[in-house]
């Protein structure tokens, strides 16, 4: 079990006094990167940018292809604020600190939440280099307890028992789809369901054939907390796997996943996951907030 050392709300609030007194920025969007896709926040014009280890209350990134910035600006004259780097439970943080920042962007105003990642892919129409909007998660590490929720609700961010079914916003994947068509790259375009697992070891073959028999499309290592959070305190939320391997699920086959050639893989596809954020954003309704219409 995770230990309840809960992060109190003033401290949240703290951080985000820190940060609106530092810069001008006012951001109603903000992204989190995945591993190696940090050139999302290359697009942002106007940077002011901070190191974790400055923000008071922030952890800082301890993963390879996780700079440890968090950049503010303006995609298409709409200001947001990016991740570059996100948290892992593998890294040793409990779930409250790997979702701080969803509370402390609620608190500067964000609406609405873009969550990116690396993930393999287990369904057998998803190949390495495409891109899977995620329909659904299945959050493994909270079936068995360990939620970011958990210990006493705190009420002035959302409820005690938070619905997650349509916790990935329904007009946003269908207006992501949209623009993969008129960017050109729909053949690389797929919806599906992301599982979270706790890592940080890739996954033995049996697991990948359970993960598989269970519907799961694709599997990585964060995401699901960060959602549950910004879905419990009202955030729109709209997230994306860019496949980066194919997770092994045969005896036969000699291939491993690597965290390398994960990395390579973002940096093929940066530009287009780029484009695709920056058209995300310049066409969402920016006042509509979460619409939790089931699937
Ligand atoms: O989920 P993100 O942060 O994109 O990273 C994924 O890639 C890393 C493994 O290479 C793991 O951290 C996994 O979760
Ligand atoms: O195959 C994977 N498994 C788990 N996490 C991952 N993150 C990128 N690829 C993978």
């Amino acid at each position: 079990m995770q230990s309840i050392e809960q992060i109190s709300h003033d401290e949240y609030q703290m951080t985000a006094d820190w940060l609106r007194s530092q810069t001008k920025h006012r951001p109603q969007v903000a992204i989190i990167c995945g591993t190696g896709l940090g050139m999302l926040a290359d697009a942002l014009q106007h940077q002011e940018s901070f190191a974790y280890s400055d923000i008071p209350g922030f952890p800082v990134s301890t993963v390879q292809g996780h700079a440890g910035r968090l950049v503010f600006g303006e995609l298409k004259g709409r200001a947001c604020v990016c991740m570059q780097g996100r948290f892992h439970m593998y890294e040793g943080y409990s779930l409250f600190k790997t979702t701080f920042p969803v509370r402390v962007f609620k608190l500067l105003g964000v609406k609405t939440l873009i969550v990116t990642n690396a993930a393999g892919g287990l369904a057998d129409g998803l190949k390495t280099g495409d891109i899977m909007i995620i329909k659904d998660h299945v959050n493994f590490p909270g079936l068995v307890g360990l939620n970011p929720l958990s210990g006493p609700n705190d009420d002035k961010f959302g409820p005690r028992f938070p619905p997650m079914s349509g916790c990935y916003d329904k007009d946003l994947r269908c207006l992501a789809m949209d623009i993969g068509k008129q960017l050109g790259v729909s053949g690389l375009m797929h919806e599906g369901v992301y599982a979270m697992v706790g890592g940080p070891n890739f996954e033995s073959i049996a697991e990948a054939k359970l993960l598989h028999r269970l519907g799961v499309d694709a599997v990585g290592m964060s995401t699901a907390p960060e959602v549950i959070v910004a879905t419990h305190c009202g955030l729109r939320v709209f997230g994306l796997s860019l496949i980066t391997n194919k997770v092994v699920k045969s005896y036969e086959d000699l291939d491993s996943a690597n965290h390398d050639s994960i990395l390579e893989v973002g940096q093929l596809r940066s530009q287009t996951v780029q484009q695709l954020v920056t058209e995300l954003v310049s066409r969402m309704d920016i006042n509509n907030t979460t619409t939790n219409t089931a699937i």
